[in-house]
């Protein structure tokens, strides 16, 4: 999918909610699991009632990797699903991956190939060469970990590097790669403080903004200091939104969540 019509679906649909899908079979309604595929059964209901609300979907790769094969099965059905039914929804393969360059080609053939997610993210930490593979797919993104928002991230992230934040190398340096239009950055909705400098750098760029709901960031925080011309956020939200009931309603209570936080969106796009 291209950006532009990444901004078209936003500003038809008044909202850039990404939801994440991140199933623990542990936390999904019990009447499910009588199904062949509770983790697909599951995913299904809430894609069904909230595609409307979002413009992008994030399954962590994790929470299927987890259950193996079937795991794996329930992911490629769920990324199949959406791409047949709503392929103007923008996806993204949740699995922070990079390596040298071989192995980088092959994680990036398997997420933007193979399962046809129109995009990944990916840990900086290995450089150009291990990110470069995964830029070099014509509209197809790579979403850069640039300040996370767990508190790990001041171990690192924020640590000076020739007296500049090691985030902000990151985002300085991951320009001048190849194909490097095809970049975006996570920042997470707990950093909000960090945005106006985030901006400087990469003005432009669309950035993947997890942390709002469970782990407590501020949607309005995020709106004021990370939106520019083209909107470029995508604010996800995982637990917040699936796990708004463990009953059988569970897919209209997670459509409820998700209204409430695209009605804010829309109040924030003007
Ligand atoms: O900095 C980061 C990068 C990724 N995540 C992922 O986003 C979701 C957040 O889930 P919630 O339930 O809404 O907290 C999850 O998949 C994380 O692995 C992140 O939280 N922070």
């Amino acid at each position: 999918m291209t950006t532009k019509e990444l901004v078209s679906q936003i500003q038809k649909k008044k909202s850039f909610l990404c939801i994440g899908l991140d199933v623990d079979i542990h936390k999904i309604p019990q009447h499910l699991l009588k199904e062949e595929d509770p983790i697909f059964a599951f995913n299904k209901a809430i894609i069904d009632a909230t595609h409307h609300l979002c413009v992008a979907y994030k399954p962590n790769t994790a929470f299927y990797e987890a259950y193996g094969l079937k795991g794996w099965k329930s992911l490629e059905k769920t990324i199949n699903y959406i791409n047949e039914n709503h392929p103007e929804i923008f996806t993204i393969a949740d699995a922070k991956r990079g390596d040298i360059g071989n192995t980088s080609t092959m994680y990036a053939k398997a997420f933007l190939e193979d399962l046809n997610f129109d995009s990944v993210t990916v840990a900086p930490y290995m450089g150009k060469d291990s990110v470069e593979p995964f830029l070099a797919f014509n509209n197809k993104h790579t979403i850069l970990l640039a300040l996370t928002s767990n508190t790990g991230a001041f171990d690192f992230q924020t640590k000076q590097v020739d007296g500049k934040e090691l985030y902000k190398q990151v985002l300085e340096t991951s320009k001048t790669w190849e194909n490097s239009e095809n970049l975006m950055y996570v920042v997470g909705a707990t950093k909000a403080e960090y945005f106006t400098e985030i901006r400087k750098i990469v003005p432009d760029s669309f950035l993947l903004v997890p942390g709002v709901g469970a782990q407590g960031g501020n949607l309005q925080d995020v709106c004021k200091y990370g939106m520019n011309e083209q909107v470029g956020l995508l604010i996800n939200s995982s637990r917040g939104i699936i796990y708004a009931s463990s009953q059988e309603d569970f897919a209209q209570a997670a459509a409820e969540k998700a209204k409430e936080l695209q009605e804010q969106m829309a109040v924030a796009l003007g």
